[in-house]
């Protein structure tokens, strides 16, 4: 470790996210190599290398980390052996091996080297790439056949220079209208930037907290202004926090760097840090972070993967590698603390939508997370299923004493169990604290004072006409108690 960093605003991170989008890019490229694998006809015996030309175009454009580039090659070498007219195909196994550790080394060390607005990166890549890769099989295939030294100097080898000098010409023309086509899907960072590397860095968090967002400014790829402004926040173990504010004011946002999305997923600037279980964010693996804090999106549905809840319950944790009998045990648990024991052989297409979000809960839940993450969990529930659903997640927060973040617009039925309320406008948090504090500040100062719920707006306009109270109207119970206190006596100046 080099230095110290304990001041975590001046940390800055450049992520060029996307941290799947290797594989969809590499999938496409694939399938394109191979499908003009067998369509392109050979001119005087000679074709391109279509699967290495498309691996090295996957690999420029991604950069993805070097175990990565070995797996989009075998992937490439399989296809190729499937489709090989040659006498020992599974030399492409060897001879992909090597292309893999090529096509990294010129995505990761070699500069773009340009002429003008035209990098060389790519045909260099392809040449290079398809010279070692071809060395490497014919080189195997004389030792495996028996073949003449003449026929490997005077025949194959030649043909590898050729076929290199080949994939040097079309790389290119791959590369470019693919970099194209994926920067206009959004599917490509903004730049060559490389991901800002911490591992070098003691990062050291200042507050504690099982989350401290530490003075974050966030900025999303392609866009010019920050979704998160010098935001600090800290969660504590057992907390019950609901974050609320207008549309476009950072919400999402926030919670998506709380649980690591961001920079991870989504890429972009980050200044400042945000720290889970006492390690900054950009030092955790995706993988860690999913398993201790889980997140149910606001398009829950989206997280269903498969037909059955049993299925449902069941897919991350065998991904996870657990034996039967333990997804038996975390599943029927993670289950029960939604209330959905018993359903499951039910098809997930026939729950209804509250039902489908406390499954998408169930699945999270059974990877035993410390934090639950909820963005905007009850725009499409009704008001008897946003009631349920809080009565379910209050649960789990008191009883089973799991931390609860949530984004939330429908305030009356989340507040009741909130310990913290959280006020965002424009990217910043602008109030903070006990829920009747918070609402206080909304009257007062009309921001989102919309949301308010009809029962407290209730108390602060009686409260404007003398009245005062002995409990804020944050539920039936307390306003009832409230209102017959003051008519005993509580009023000021009536
Ligand atoms: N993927 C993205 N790329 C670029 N900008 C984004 C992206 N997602 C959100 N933003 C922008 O970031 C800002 C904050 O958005 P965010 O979704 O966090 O707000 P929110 O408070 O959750 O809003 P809502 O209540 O509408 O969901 C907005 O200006 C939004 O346009």
């Amino acid at each position: 470790m080099e230095a110290m960093k304990d001041v975590s605003k001046l940390v800055f991170t450049k992520a060029r996210g996307g941290r799947f989008r290797w594989l969809t890019i590499s999938t496409l490229m694939l399938a394109i190599g191979m499908l003009l694998h067998l369509v392109s006809p050979s001119v005087a015996g000679f074709t391109p290398n279509w699967m290495i030309a498309t691996y090295v175009v996957a690999i420029l454009l991604t950069k993805p980390d070097y175990k990565k580039c070995l797996g989009i090659c075998m992937v490439a070498a399989l296809m190729e052996v499937f489709t090989s007219k040659s006498a020992f195909p599974y030399g492409d196994f060897a001879s992909e091996f090597f292309g893999a550790y090529v096509a990294g080394f010129f995505a990761h060390s070699v500069p773009p080297i340009r002429i003008g607005k035209f990098s060389l990166r790519p045909a260099l890549a392809g040449f290079v790439t398809t010279l070692v890769s071809g060395f490497v099989f014919v080189s195997i295939l004389t030792l495996v056949m028996g073949l003449p030294m003449s026929v490997y100097v005077y025949g194959m080898l030649p043909m590898v220079l050729l076929v290199g000098v080949g994939n040097g010409i079309i790389t290119p023309f791959l590369y470019f209208p693919a970099l194209r086509l994926f920067k206009t899907m959004h599917y490509m960072a903004e730049s060559d930037v490389e991901d800002s590397d911490h591992s070098k860095i003691i990062l050291k968090q200042e507050n504690e907290g099982v989350i401290s967002v530490e003075h974050l400014t966030y900025t999303y790829p392609f866009s010019k202004e920050p979704a998160l402004k010098d935001v600090s926040m800290t969660v504590q173990k057992g907390d019950f926090i609901v974050v609320t504010g207008p549309n476009g004011a950072g919400k999402t946002t926030l919670l998506m760097s709380m649980a690591g999305a961001i920079p991870h997923y989504y890429g972009g600037t980050m200044q400042g840090m945000v720290y889970t279980d006492g390690k900054a964010v950009t030092q955790h693996t995706i993988a860690d972070l999913a398993s201790s804090i889980g997140v149910i999106l606001a398009d829950y549905k989206a997280q269903i993967v498969t037909l059955t809840v049993g299925e449902e319950m069941a897919f991350t944790l065998e991904n996870h590698g657990f034996p039967p009998e333990e997804i038996r045990r975390r599943s029927e648990e993670a289950l029960a603390k939604v209330h959905l024991t018993g359903l499951e052989d039910r098809k997930v297409a026939t729950l209804s939508g509250g039902q489908c979000q406390r499954l998408v809960a169930a699945a999270v839940l059974a990877e035993e997370p410390q934090v639950l993450v909820f963005d905007e969990p009850t725009s499409a529930l009704d008001p008897e299923g946003i009631r349920e659903f809080y009565e379910m997640v209050g649960e789990l927060n008191q009883k089973e004493g799991l931390t609860v973040i949530v984004a939330e617009h429908h305030l009356e039925a989340a507040l009741p169990y909130a310990t913290e309320f959280v006020l965002m406008d424009q990217g910043e948090i602008i109030s903070s604290g006990d829920p009747e504090k918070v609402m206080r500040f909304m009257r007062k100062s009309h921001v989102y004072e919309e949301a308010i719920p009809d029962m407290y707006r209730a108390q602060l306009e009686l409260e404007e006409h003398g009245f005062t109270f002995k409990n804020p109207f944050l539920n039936v119970e307390a306003a009832k108690e409230s209102i017959i206190h003051s008519f005993e006596g509580g009023r000021d100046n009536a």
